[in-house]
């Protein structure tokens, strides 16, 4: 089973068009978890222009005292206020992102070698912490083995390409990508830590009900999908609760 993460970026962002406090974040959280969501993804990001610093902590509180067992993902880049930021949430898994911050959103994975002095210390900060760390990644099968050297628990694809694409000979393409450096990185976690098992993988970005079974038939051990705007567009269908069980059945 693949654990659905729902990213509520969206959710916040709807929230900020007007000073009142609804969506709220929190709110939204709780109907996705009771849904049967496995976890919370928010992609804070320095302007605050969807996720707040508060929305972090109040959602960290949620999960902690309602949800035991759920998990919490921050994604974003490893500047020192987000280090800090991450490091006092405590949240189980962060998400490393080569973003931006004047980017409107994520469209890139790591060159993690020529990031190696960004990286490593930062990967090293997060584990001494106790925070699992992934490293978004193109697919690109040589970035798994470059992941698990600067100490990567996991990785998460970056599945834009795949997603956004609206010709299916494409995004053929881009899913046999994703399928090789998913391969890539069982192999790769394997020789970097003898033992301990291959490198997870995670996917994200632009997934949604249509293409996620297909990625889920190439990779059947993708450990975790996170994913926020087409389950914000779907749930103003059918209700947020019912969209996370639509997700929850296509991620079995
Ligand atoms: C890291 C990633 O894949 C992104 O999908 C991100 O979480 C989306 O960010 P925005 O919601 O700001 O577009
Ligand atoms: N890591 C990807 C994510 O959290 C959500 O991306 P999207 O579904 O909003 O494109």
């Amino acid at each position: 089973m693949t654990h659905l993460s729902v990213n509520l970026n969206a959710v916040a962002m709807l929230r900020n068009r007007r000073s009142v406090p609804w969506p709220s974040v929190t709110g939204i959280a709780r109907i996705a978890l009771d849904a049967g969501a496995d976890g919370i993804t928010v992609h804070p990001r320095p302007d605050e222009r969807h996720i707040r610093r508060t929305d972090v902590f109040e959602l960290v509180t949620l999960l902690r005292q309602d949800y035991p067992g759920r998990e919490f993902n921050i994604e974003g880049y490893p500047t020192e206020d987000f280090l800090t930021l991450v490091e006092r949430a405590a949240p189980d898994q962060v998400t490393l992102v080569p973003d931006d911050p004047l980017q409107s959103t994520s469209d890139h994975g790591w060159n993690i070698e020529a990031n190696r002095a960004v990286l490593t210390p930062a990967i090293e900060r997060m584990r001494q912490a106790g925070i699992r760390v992934s490293l978004f990644i193109n697919a690109d099968p040589a970035a798994p083995a470059a992941a698990a050297n600067v100490g990567a628990d996991r990785v998460e694809l970056y599945t834009g390409p795949y997603g956004g694409s609206l010709k299916p000979e494409l995004q053929a393409v881009h899913l046999e990508a994703l399928r090789e450096t998913a391969d890539a990185a069982r192999a790769a976690g394997h020789n970097a830590r003898p033992g301990q098992g291959g490198l997870l993988v995670n996917a994200g970005h632009d997934l949604n009900l249509v293409n996620l079974p297909p990625l889920k038939q190439a990779i059947p051990d993708l450990a975790e999908v996170s994913i926020g705007h087409a389950i914000t567009a779907d749930a103003l269908i059918y209700g947020m609760a019912e969209t996370v069980r639509h997700y929850k059945i296509a991620c079995a």
